[in-house]
């Protein structure tokens, strides 16, 4: 709702309320509009001041809203009514302005914030584009060239930029609402038809169809097959070269489309899951609103390898003091020159005032004695890591945390080897751990709720998105990329070549396919877990069913033949030399596919897309389905959240699970059954957990938690 009142002097004070963040329901927008008319039928106000409850102005149109039937008045004339005023309107902006919420801004004369308030257009990341005028009213404020910027990328802005940008007309330290009062008293009478955005042209650059055409080609490979910010393109094609009134309609139309489109709604679905998995619960029944988390100021890091650095720049960034300690002194010289380096240009790209946490190197692992939490990241070799814990709980305070940055080794045995196995979790960071958005936070049988509470906590100030997951080989995102690389490799054997398949799964939506991203990683990875697994190496009979199962030897020997990918410049693709980063298809990789084939006998079939999206996409998704049936993730949105924020799941697809719900689960199982019963294509038996879906009639995916639950209790998974 919006609440009314008279300030002395006449001004009308419009409050939005409607918390958390004041977001546009239907009671909101017919609010304001009651409120809008009472001010102007009031001959005492002479002004107006539209506010937020709370200290927030408004998180945009109510997102909740949008999978139903809409009702209440609409936005866009609702916005028209308030610019058409003819008694100044100023908008106060504390925290946030956020898409409607920001048109909103946009409709009145004036808008005035306070300097730590944030503002943006951020429709696109939620398939859509700013529909309530926005794409129309911004760039005539800022000009074109500001707003495709804005608009297309959705970013969120400063009060500071936004002033610069010319969005904001003052921006102040103290009372925001005190100021916009203060300052419409003072325009109060004053002619306001050069602050009605709608009637002003757009301020364009000469070349404006060269610009648009840029930014245009920018946008579609940037976006991977997204629609809406092609969309907000066009829109503001429309603001540039159209009369308001036919911009509007053009933005009118786009949005439907949007609106309506399976991306719109895995976005919004994808919004919704990173907040979702914030709220985590253990088959324990702990959760994030029952569990004290403990404040680290105070931490560690085993190992300075790759993701050691990365993790270690994300502490500091938090202003953690970190002791980073590193055993052997090559590499530690070399971490000590790199990671001040690497803090540096992170803190300089985040925009960070304040001087991030201090950095000690040691090669002594004594010096973790007085941290809160350590983080272990040595090479992934379970001898070791059990060596580093064993010797941690020998020298650390008792109490302390400790972390495992493994990707998929068993949490419970090293927990096993310290005095307090409660205080161990796994810590999943993913390369590089500085940048990369998803964190798995890994609890073995165990583990306290205090500290995956206090490891998920430390995410969030990292700026990860956490996802608590239950302890098991690969935990949830390595252990359904096996099925994937997997069947990745059978199609190979079958007569793909690595670009077909690599071509099918970016044509999806993912940034790189499976052999591009192996020789980014480097194919020694897996060789070595295939090793240590006694699938390979010597004494290993070369064959192509290995522990009872259809085995690729491919993989292995890619790397017995000195291909490991990038690094040594050549994998499945040839590159300039080591470190080189442009692939290119290699024809040693077709004779040497062609020799394996003729070896095994096997005849080279052509392969559609399809088949590949297929084969692939649907093992991943089925090991999903497994996954939510062993409880090892509380939820799809956990999987979709996983996928999205740690390996390339193009986000306007929700995510694997939600992916599945869009396809059908009736379809996933079919095709699951269809490869399953072909002789060579073992490893897709479907889960019992997705006919039991499917017999209970493919509900959505947001019931699938309840579902679970239900048939945990009648023991029917
Ligand atoms: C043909 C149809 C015509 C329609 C035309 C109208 C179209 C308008 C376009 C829009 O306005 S779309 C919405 C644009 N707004 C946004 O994208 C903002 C989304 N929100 C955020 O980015 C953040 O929530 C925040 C506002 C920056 C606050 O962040 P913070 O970290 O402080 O809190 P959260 O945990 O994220 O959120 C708290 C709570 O609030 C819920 N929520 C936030 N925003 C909305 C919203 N716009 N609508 C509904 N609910 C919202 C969020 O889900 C959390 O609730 P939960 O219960 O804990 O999940």
């Amino acid at each position: 709702m919006a609440r009314y009142s008279r300030l002395p002097g006449s001004v009308a004070l419009i409050t939005l309320h409607n918390p958390p963040v004041n977001a546009l329901s239907a009671a909101v927008r017919q609010g304001i509009v009651d409120a809008v008319q009472r001010a102007l039928k009031d001959p005492k106000v002479t002004s107006v001041v539209i506010c937020g409850q709370n200290g927030k102005f408004c998180g945009g149109a109510d997102i909740r809203e949008f999978a139903g039937p809409m009702s209440g008045p609409p936005l866009v004339p609702m916005i028209h009514a308030i610019e058409a005023v003819d008694k100044p309107v100023a908008a106060a902006i504390e925290g946030v302005a956020l898409g409607g919420g920001l048109e909103l801004a946009l409709g009145c004369h004036y808008r005035i914030a306070h300097s730590k308030a944030v503002l943006g257009l951020p429709e696109v990341t939620l398939g859509l584009l700013p529909g309530a005028g926005g794409s129309q009213r911004l760039p005539r404020l800022i000009g074109l060239t500001a707003a495709l910027d804005l608009i297309t990328t959705g970013r969120h802005v400063s009060a500071a930029e936004a002033l610069k940008l010319g969005i904001l007309d003052q921006v102040t330290d103290n009372n925001a609402v005190d100021l916009a009062v203060e300052f419409v008293r003072s325009v109060a009478g004053q002619p306001l038809d050069s602050r009605r955005l709608s009637t002003l042209p757009c301020p364009c650059p000469p070349d404006v169809d060269s610009l648009l055409d840029k930014v245009m080609s920018k946008v579609r490979q940037r976006s991977r097959g997204a629609l809406a910010p092609v969309a907000c393109v066009q829109a503001l094609r429309a603001a540039a070269s159209l009369p308001y009134a036919q911009g509007m309609e053009k933005e009118r139309e786009l949005m439907a489309t949007l609106f309506n489109s399976g991306q719109a709604r895995a976005l919004q679905y994808a919004f919704f899951s990173q907040r979702v998995v914030g709220k985590w619960s253990l088959p324990s029944g702990a959760s994030w609103d029952n569990s004290t988390a403990r404040t680290i100021s105070k931490a560690a890091v085993i190992g300075l390898g790759t993701m050691g650095r990365g993790i270690v720049v994300a502490l500091a960034l938090t202003g953690i003091s970190v002791v980073a300690v590193e055993t052997q002194e090559k590499q530690l010289a070399e971490a000590s020159r790199v990671v001040p380096a690497m803090l540096q240009r992170e803190a300089g790209r985040r925009r960070l005032a304040t001087p991030p946490g201090v950095i000690s190197f040691s090669s002594n692992l004594q010096d973790v004695s007085e941290v809160e939490l350590v983080i272990e990241a040595v090479f992934e070799d379970m001898s070791l890591k059990l060596q580093v814990f064993k010797h941690l709980a020998s020298v650390c305070r008792p109490g302390t945390l400790l972390c495992s940055n493994t990707s998929g080794l068993d949490i419970d045995q090293l927990a096993a080897v310290t005095q307090s196995p409660g205080l161990v979790v796994g810590m999943h960071f993913f390369a590089p751990a500085h940048v990369m958005k998803l964190l798995e936070v890994v609890y073995g049988p165990r583990s306290s709720p205090e500290a995956v509470a206090t490891a998920m906590q430390l995410g969030k100030r990292m700026g990860k998105v956490g996802v608590a997951v239950g302890n098991c080989p690969g935990f949830v995102g390595n252990r359904m990329l096996k099925p994937y690389l997997e069947q990745a490799n059978f199609l190979l054997e079958e007569g793909a070549t690595p670009q077909q398949v690599d071509e099918a799964l970016e044509e999806f939506g993912f940034p790189m396919g499976v052999f591009r991203m192996s020789d980014l990683s480097g194919l020694d990875v897996g060789w070595r877990i295939r090793k240590e697994a006694g699938l390979t190496g010597p004494g290993v009979e070369s064959t192509r069913t290995r522990q009872g199962r259809r085995y690729s030897p491919l993989p292995d020997q890619m790397c017995e033949a000195g291909r490991l990918g990038q690094k040594t410049g050549k994998g499945w693709y040839q590159y300039d030399g080591p470190g080189g980063r442009v692939a290119r298809s290699d024809p040693w990789v077709d004779i040497f596919l062609e020799t394996y084939r003729a070896e095994h006998g096997l005849v080279a079939r052509s392969i559609t897309p399809e088949e590949i999206l297929e084969r692939c996409l649907y093992a991943l998704i089925n090991e999903g389905f497994n996954i939510l049936q062993d409880a090892v993730a509380a939820g799809p949105e956990d999987i979709d959240a996983i996928y999205v924020f740690g390996y390339g799941w193009p986000r306007h697809r929700g995510g694997p699970m939600f992916h599945a719900g869009q396809v059908g689960l009736g379809r996933i199982l079919e095709r699951l059954n269809h490869h399953h019963s072909h002789p060579d294509v073992p490893h897709l038996k479907p889960s019992t957990l997705l006919r039991r879906l499917v017999a209970a009639g493919s509900p959505p995916v947001q019931k699938w938690r309840e579902f679970i639950n239900k048939e945990r209790v009648h023991s029917q998974l």
